[in-house]
Formats: structure tokens, C-alpha cells, sequence
């Protein structure tokens, strides 16, 4: 099941910052947002030639499939003219989707199948997943894809790779929290983290089940059982949030939705998501209804798709645009790009608590600094809603250990 291509799409994603910094967690340090390059590169996917010549053009932002086969063109064109430094062909890098059968699991493969940046994507699911593969390898883009079915084929599946995604799990219903995932998604994570330690323990692991302010606890005391724990690679996906907050953001103050970045920090449910408004950029003015407003709808968000979706499940498309978001600016970092920056839930000195999203730099090994200075200079509101979601998000994160504590793996 291999394909090769004429043309790929890259997906756009981080946030750039100026200076060049150090992986410290607890020293603060202030860093300048380059506002130009900071906006040019939240454009989504973005057209591409198969040697990954960036165009500006998004058609998942505002631009119609016309003016991006036309941008794509003259962009084509004019790389092509360019030094062959250029147009070296860069598919170099595996990813593994675990629960690659599901809701998001199937548009995240077909997201990351359109990178250049990837020449293998192994696909795992206990099933389905034959016919997922099958159907995506007919895809003209550089990477191979492979299946892999049921926990006699995992260790296969993970060997080699360099970033592992795990969107396996239950979803919610209507009327359910995320934590109500808790006992069947639990054991799902401590399962397959098991495995990645075993057989890729220096890959990037980015979690998607839910509940995430407990699974990725729960995976770094497993990476820890195995003697293999690495936190600066170990990531909770968050991107949707971000993604969200930016979206409601634009939509409010009629901006246009590339151009907005709202870093959204904590965790991953309900008020332990929270949303940094005041740090917006570009810079907007918003009266404190509005922020009341936004704030909620951001935390609400996840449960606006539950139950539009009226029992179907919860998000899944917007989650897969998120999670390929995050897999190409992990793939960017590792290919040595040194201005990756996306928000995630990692093991963090940020707060007094051990788990925390906010926004970081991504490096070739992973987390290589915390932006501290995203919490200094909060309004009244963020830092009372700072301090409301921290018994919270505690009590999640100390559930994630208790419960392999309790059931400790095999080594
Ligand atoms: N982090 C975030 O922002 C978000 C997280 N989620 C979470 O992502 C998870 C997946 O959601 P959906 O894709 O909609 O669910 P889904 O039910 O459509 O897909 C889940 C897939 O996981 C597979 N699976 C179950 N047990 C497995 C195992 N042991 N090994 C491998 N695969 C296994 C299933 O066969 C299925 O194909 C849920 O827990 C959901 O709450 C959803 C949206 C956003
Ligand atoms: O709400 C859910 O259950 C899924 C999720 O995490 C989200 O959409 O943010």
C-alpha cells in the first residue's frame, strides 16, 4: 500500500516568537511575538508542491478551491525556479494513529497523509482499520500507509516511529462529562502507552482520549513504570481549544480567522480550559460581557457538538484539523525548524501543579521551553478563573496517577 505524489499539502500551524530560548519551566523569561510572522503562520493547510514550497493561500480559511489551484500554480512555478535547496523532497518522518478507525481517527489520517513532511503512516485500530487503509492509500502523496489490527500487530505497527497519536477511546453522549470517560478510556491509554514505551519509547506521544486532564497522567506514570519517561515528549492535544478560541474570537470582532491567536491554557474540560483573551493578537477590545461570553462558549464547546450531534458522538472533524495542526508543528520541530510554538497539556512547573497547558516551543526533543510570560499581566477575571480551575484539574490529575498506582504495568 504505497503511494507517491506530484502535489501535497502542508499544514500551517505555529505561533512565532522572537528570541530564541532555553527549556525552563520555572524560570520565567519574557519573549516578543512577531506579530508578521506570528499571523503568516496560523493559515491552516496550506498549498504546497510535493517539495514543500509554502504558499500563503488556506483553503480552509477564507480563499476558495479556485484561488488556491491558482495560487498553488504560480507558487509551484515560482519554487521551481528557486535554489534545489528548496525543492528537496522531505517525507522522512513515521507517524502511528492509534484508534485510527474512529470519528477523528479517519480525517486525522487523511490530514496527515496530505503532509510532506511524512513517508510512513501506520494505522491501528482492534478494527475496521484494513478498509481505512486501503481507501487512503490510493492517495497520490509521499507517504506508505500500513495497517495494523488488534494487539497482536501493535508492537508493529509502533516500531520506527517518530510521533504516535491516540485518539482510541470512548466519546461522550449527551448529558456525560469528559471524566465520565474515565473507566473505559483509562485503561485503553495505560494499554497502548505501554506499548509505545515498549517499542518506540523516543517518539512524541500526543494524546487525544479523553478525559486528557487524566490520561496524560495516567500515560507519564506508565512511561515512568517502564523507566522510559520523557517529559518534554509527552503531549495532551489542546489544539482544539486554540483553534476554537480563535475562531470565536474572529467571528466576533469580524476579524479574519487566520489572523487571530488566542492562547488558551490549563487544561482540557469545562473552567479548567481557559482562554487568555486579554493576550490576543492581534490585539482587540472586548467589554466584559463579551469575554464573559467567549469564555464560556470556548469551554463549552466540546459539549455544543455533543449535543448537536444528539448521541453520534462528540467532535471529530474540527479535532482531526486540530490534532494534524499539532502532528505537523511536531514534524516541523523535529525536522529542525527552531520556531515551532503551539499550546499543549504537559508535565509543567508553570503552577504548583504537575500537569498544565500552555503555550510552549517545540524542539527536535520535544518541549524546549514553557512560555512563561503568558501568565504574567492577567486581568482580575483570568486570574480568578486561573485560581477556580486548579482544584479541579488537581483532583483529574491525581485520579490519572491513583489509578496506575493502583494497577501498576508489567515492566
Ligand atoms: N483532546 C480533545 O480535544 C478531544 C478528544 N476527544 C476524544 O477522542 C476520543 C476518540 O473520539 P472519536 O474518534 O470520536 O471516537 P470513536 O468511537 O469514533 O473512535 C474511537 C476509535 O478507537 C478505537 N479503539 C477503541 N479501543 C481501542 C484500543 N484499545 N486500541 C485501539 N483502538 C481502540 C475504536 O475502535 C474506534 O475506532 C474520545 O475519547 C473523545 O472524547 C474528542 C474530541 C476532542
Ligand atoms: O467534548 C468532548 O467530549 C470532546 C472534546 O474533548 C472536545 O470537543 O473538546
Amino acid at each position: 500500500m504505497a503511494a507517491t505524489s506530484a502535489t501535497t499539502f502542508s499544514i500551517g500551524s505555529t505561533a512565532s516568537a522572537g528570541p530564541k530560548v532555553g527549556f525552563s519551566q520555572s524560570k520565567a523569561f519574557s519573549i516578543k511575538l512577531n506579530p508578521k510572522k506570528y499571523l503568516r503562520s496560523f493559515s491552516g493547510l496550506k498549498a504546497a508542491s510535493s517539495v514543500s514550497c509554502e504558499s500563503q493561500s488556506s483553503f480552509v480559511g477564507s480563499e476558495s478551491t479556485l484561488v488556491l489551484k491558482q495560487s498553488y500554480n504560480t507558487k509551484a512555478r515560482k519554487c521551481s525556479q528557486r535554489s534545489f535547496s528548496h525543492v528537496q523532497p522531505q517525507a522522512s518522518y513515521k507517524v502511528a494513529i492509534l484508534g485510527a478507525s474512529g470519528g477523528i481517527g479517519q480525517p486525522l489520517a487523511l490530514l496527515v497523509k496530505m503532509s510532506p513532511l511524512v513517508s510512513a503512516l501506520n494505522l491501528y485500530d482492534i478494527a475496521n482499520v484494513k478498509g481505512v487503509a486501503a481507501d487512503l492509500s490510493h492517495c497520490n502523496t509521499p507517504s506508505q500507509v500500513s495497517d495494523f489490527t488488534g494487539e497482536s500487530e501493535l508492537a508493529n505497527c509502533l516500531k520506527g516511529v517518530n510521533v504516535v497519536v491516540i485518539p482510541a477511546g470512548v466519546p461522550r453522549k449527551p448529558g456525560m462529562t469528559r471524566d465520565d470517560l474515565f473507566n473505559i478510556n483509562a485503561n485503553i491509554v495505560k494499554n497502548l502507552v505501554g506499548a509505545v514505551a515498549d517499542n518506540c519509547p523516543d517518539a512524541f506521544i500526543h494524546i487525544i482520549s479523553n478525559p486528557v486532564n487524566s490520561t496524560v497522567p495516567i500515560a507519564a506514570e506508565v512511561l515512568k513504570q517502564k523507566g522510559v519517561y520523557d517529559p518534554k515528549k509527552l503531549f495532551g492535544v489542546t489544539t482544539l481549544d486554540v483553534v476554537r478560541a480563535n475562531t470565536f474570537v474572529a467571528q466576533k470582532k469580524n476579524l479574519k480567522l487566520i489572523d487571530v491567536d488566542v492562547p488558551v491554557v490549563g487544561g482540557h474540560a469545562g473552567i479548567t480550559i481557559l482562554p487568555l483573551l486579554s493576550k490576543t493578537k492581534p490585539s482587540v477590545t472586548l467589554t466584559d460581557e463579551e469575554v464573559q461570553e467567549l469564555t464560556v462558549r470556548i469551554q463549552n464547546a466540546g459539549t455544543e457538538v455533543v449535543e448537536a450531534k444528539a448521541g453520534a458522538g462528540s467532535a471529530t472533524l474540527s479535532m482531526a484539523y486540530a490534532a494534524a495542526r499539532f502532528v505537523e508543528s511536531s514534524l516541523r520541530a523535529l525536522d529542525g525548524d527552531t520556531d515551532v510554538y503551539e499550546c499543549s497539556y504537559i508535565q509543567s512547573e508553570l503552577t504548583e501543579l504537575p500537569f498544565f497547558a500552555s503555550r510552549i516551543k517545540l524542539g527536535k526533543d520535544g518541549v524546549e521551553a514553557v512560555i512563561s510570560s503568558e501568565l504574567q499581566g492577567l486581568t482580575e477575571y483570568e486570574q480568578k478563573a486561573l485560581e477556580a480551575l486548579k482544584p479541579e484539574l488537581k483532583a483529574s490529575i491525581e485520579k490519572g496517577v491513583a489509578f496506575v498506582q493502583k494497577q501498576p504495568v508489567a515492566a
